[in-house]
């Protein structure tokens, strides 16, 4: 997308210069001025994406520039121009909200890619912005973001299957959003007045899971002492999301298929057979197909749920989606720090747009919180987000950053470092095999899969073709 480049300068060989540099290269619209309160009366109407001003002007330096058209609109980037030898103003203007700075005499390419740079990130920013308020209004689900052709497909048949009795199955990678995906159905659905109960099949032991689902009657079992209802009748009228279902015992998909083909169900310890009138929707980050084959999981009720699928993509199938993620989860986690950062410096979005994302939404989203807990400007920048810390192999050695840092935060960041390497040598020691990690850490193998979570990591990444779950 084309925009347009408004340039400041009180030299007019410089105005003329620019204006022929990005009119013969970029294809950008320009208009130039070398009056500052000119350029300010054109900030405001939405009609300029990206301002080049000098710091040194009679009028009104850079700075003050900068400044005032930050708080007519703060979306309109600005880079400044600076004479060789006063660098130090040019990087008082980035913390002042400035996205770059350019240093005179300036080489034709340098300011070329720094024009291209900050007006591609310009376009995307300003597209999802218009994507999510529609969203916002059109439709009850805003939280599960994406502009993505590929997520624009997924929000399409959210709207078609959501009005339907049609049962869901979701699948894809960890951290892809499925949970999101399930509670959009609801919300969308005739039944988001009634309640969306959700129950992860892998985090409750198995015998617990038979009476949290189903309830149990007074007497059932040692310690049942009084009736207790069950998921299932607080699911009633609504929606019951069954996350991780792949993990779900063979005895449980058993009475799982009864209730979802007849909408029969009996409560353990008792006789009596209960209805109940719920929409299933399951999610699991398996591939069912390998688990039917393995036995592990029966094919009727693979069936039974795959009416509709949804297969949610890994972040890199859909990289477009990134800076819109990135800006949300800003916005998200300055707000419960209490802090004041309301951009991402272009460079570090760059880096954010360039890796690989092996624990997906959910790994880009912690990523942006340590950010945010570590950054001590306006602007999230790319030493902020320690992403070559996360990529580098696993290392004995102490991250002298942390010796900038306040005790309590260097001390969860070295934690957060410590599971992150440890689990990774351990999943690498067992082939990715969960059970076996955990049997060998000695801790419960849930607790590994949370741990395995908060650090952004899939079994994927350490099986390999002869290992298996
Ligand atoms: N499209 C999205 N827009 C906004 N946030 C997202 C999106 N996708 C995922 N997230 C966020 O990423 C995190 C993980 O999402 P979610 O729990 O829905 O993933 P999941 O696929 O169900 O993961 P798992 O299989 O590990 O349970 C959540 O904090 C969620 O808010």
């Amino acid at each position: 997308m084309k925009g347009c480049i408004l340039v400041v300068d009180d030299e007019r060989d410089m105005l003329l210069l620019l204006e022929r540099i990005i009119t013969e290269d970029t294809g950008h619209r320009v208009e130039t001025t070398t009056d500052p309160y000119d350029a300010l009366s054109r900030i405001g109407t939405g009609g300029v994406d990206l301002v080049i001003t000098d710091l040194k002007m009679p009028k009104m330096d850079g700075i003050h520039l900068l400044e005032k058209i930050k708080t007519r609109d703060r979306t309109v980037a600005v880079v400044v121009m600076t004479a060789f030898g006063t660098i130090e103003t040019a990087v008082e203007a980035t913390r002042k909200g400035a996205c770059d700075y350019i240093t005179k005499p300036f080489r034709r390419e340098r300011i070329l890619v720094t024009i291209e740079n900050v007006m591609s990130f310009q376009s995307v920013t300003r597209e999802n912005r218009v994507l999510r308020a529609a969203l916002e209004k059109k439709d009850g689900f805003a939280s599960l973001l994406g502009g993505t052709p590929i997520m624009r497909k997924i929000f399409d048949r959210i709207r078609q299957v959501a009005p339907t009795q049609g049962t869901v199955l979701i699948t894809g990678p960890s951290g892809t959003g499925k949970e999101l995906v399930a509670k959009a159905l609801h919300s969308s659905s005739k039944r988001r007045d009634k309640a969306l109960v959700t129950l992860n099949c892998t985090v409750i032991p198995e015998n617990v899971l038979e009476s949290e689902l189903f309830g149990h009657v007074k007497g059932a079992f040692t310690g049942a002492w009084k009736d207790k209802r069950g998921m299932i009748e607080d699911a009633h009228g609504g929606t019951l999301f069954l996350d991780e279902i792949g993990d779900l015992s063979p005895v449980l998909q058993t009475k799982l298929l009864r209730l979802i083909q007849e909408g029969e169900y009996r409560p353990v310890g008792g006789n009596g057979i209960r209805r109940a009138d719920i929409r299933f929707i399951a999610a699991t980050n398996r591939i069912l197909n390998e688990e039917i084959a393995q036995g592990r999981f029966r094919e009727d009720l693979y069936y039974r749920l795959n009416v509709i699928h949804f297969d949610m993509p890994p972040l890199v199938d859909r990289r477009g989606d990134i800076p819109l993620l990135s800006q949300h989860f800003l916005k998200k986690y300055a707000a419960l720090n209490g802090k004041t950062i309301t951009r991402i410096c272009p460079l570090a979005m760059r880096r954010l747009m360039d890796r690989d994302y092996p624990g997906n939404v959910r790994e880009l989203e912690n990523i942006i919180e340590r950010g945010v807990i570590f950054c001590r400007t306006e602007t999230l920048a790319t030493d902020d987000l320690f992403l070559d810390e996360q990529h580098s192999e696993p290392s004995g050695a102490f991250p002298s950053s942390l010796g900038d840092l306040p005790f309590r935060e260097a001390k969860d960041r070295m934690i957060d470092l410590f599971h992150r390497h440890y689990i990774d040598q351990l999943l690498r020691n067992n082939s990715g095999n969960v059970s076996r990690a955990a049997q060998r850490a000695g801790i419960q193998r849930q607790y590994l899969h949370r741990l395995m979570k908060e650090s952004g990591i899939t079994t994927e990444d350490y099986r390999h073709p002869a290992a298996g779950e």
